[in-house]
């Protein structure tokens, strides 16, 4: 199994984690939350951002990269009545980001690595919830991309209902000359002004706390600019809301792991199926949850 040219396992902190070697990009992985807490071409910086505070412990949420919500996001209270019949918690973004993963397969090529995690039906008897799921995350990497796709398929006898979410937390030298761009015209439920709806106009600038939901079209690909230059491109598939999230001054004081003044060096963009984006399976039937990163040049 341990056969491969460019892939190993090593640790970080108290978690285990695949790292990929390739002469064009690294990435590594943790196998708890199958959780991407690196990747980035030859001679460039980490792609994700990652708290200086980051702690990798047993249980414990990685504050950075990308974690999975996943059987459900957000709190359950805010989640579709059919969604939250599954739910025995107050916990928000579900069980899979602090479940071990198992490693289910890596290919190797010269151009591009695959890695892929499974979270088994029987890891999946958690008491909070009454779903029976297998979750699969396929991780693609080359020298200009980097690739998720999260399957889920419905192992029960009876319809399956989640939200999910891949959780992108992004690096930005100044959050104050960062824009998200793509999202013109699209309707949001700002979480911060009572859940009510709006519609975005122009691209999303950032001032302070922002945590936003939006309804957006996966055939529009959104550009993360600094200043006037598109840092990166998120291509969603099988996803029709995007989370934008920015703890502002305040939060930051009272989030796990995040120095107070990381506010202005990190957003969260996220490829989501949330509130009515929620997605229902019939037994057998498997949904594909896709975001695809690329450089803009
Ligand atoms: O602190 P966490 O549980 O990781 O959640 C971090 C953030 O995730 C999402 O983006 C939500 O929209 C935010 O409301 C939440 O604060």
């Amino acid at each position: 199994m341990t056969n491969w040219q460019y892939t190993h396992m090593i640790r970080l902190g108290e978690l285990d984690a695949v790292e990929v070697r390739h002469p064009a990009f690294i990435a590594r992985v943790c196998l708890q939350g199958a959780h991407l807490v690196h990747f980035a071409p030859t001679g460039q910086d980490n792609w994700l951002w990652l708290s200086e505070q980051v702690q990798f412990l047993p249980g414990r949420s990685i504050r950075g990269g990308v974690p999975i919500c996943w059987p459900w996001f957000g709190v359950p209270e805010k989640n579709p009545p059919a969604v939250r019949d599954q739910l025995r918690t107050d916990a928000a973004h579900g069980f899979a980001r602090t479940a071990l993963w198992s490693l289910a397969g890596v290919a190797e090529s010269a151009d591009a690595v695959s890695v892929r995690l499974a979270l088994s039906a029987a890891d999946l008897q958690a008491p909070q919830w009454s779903g029976e799921a297998r979750a699969e995350l396929l991780l693609t990497f080359t020298a200009v991309s980097c690739s998720l796709e999260l399957v889920t398929t419905n192992l029960g006898a009876s319809p399956l209902h989640i939200t999910q979410a891949l959780h992108t937390y992004l690096p930005t030298p100044d959050i104050h000359n960062t824009r998200v761009h793509g999202l013109a015209g699209c309707r949001y439920i700002d979480t911060l002004q009572e859940w009510q709806e709006f519609e975005q106009r122009g691209p999303v600038r950032f001032s302070g706390e922002t945590d936003r939901i939006y309804y957006s079209n996966p055939q529009q690909p959104l550009g993360i600019y600094h200043a006037e230059t598109c840092a990166v491109q998120l291509e969603a598939s099988g996803s029709h809301s995007t989370v934008v999230w920015n703890p502002g001054p305040e939060k930051a004081q009272r989030l796990s792991d995040f120095l107070p003044a990381a506010w202005t060096r990190m957003l969260c963009v996220e490829t989501a199926n949330a509130l009515d984006d929620a997605q229902s399976l019939e037994p057998g039937d498997s949904a594909h949850l896709s975001l695809m990163m690329r450089t803009a040049n």
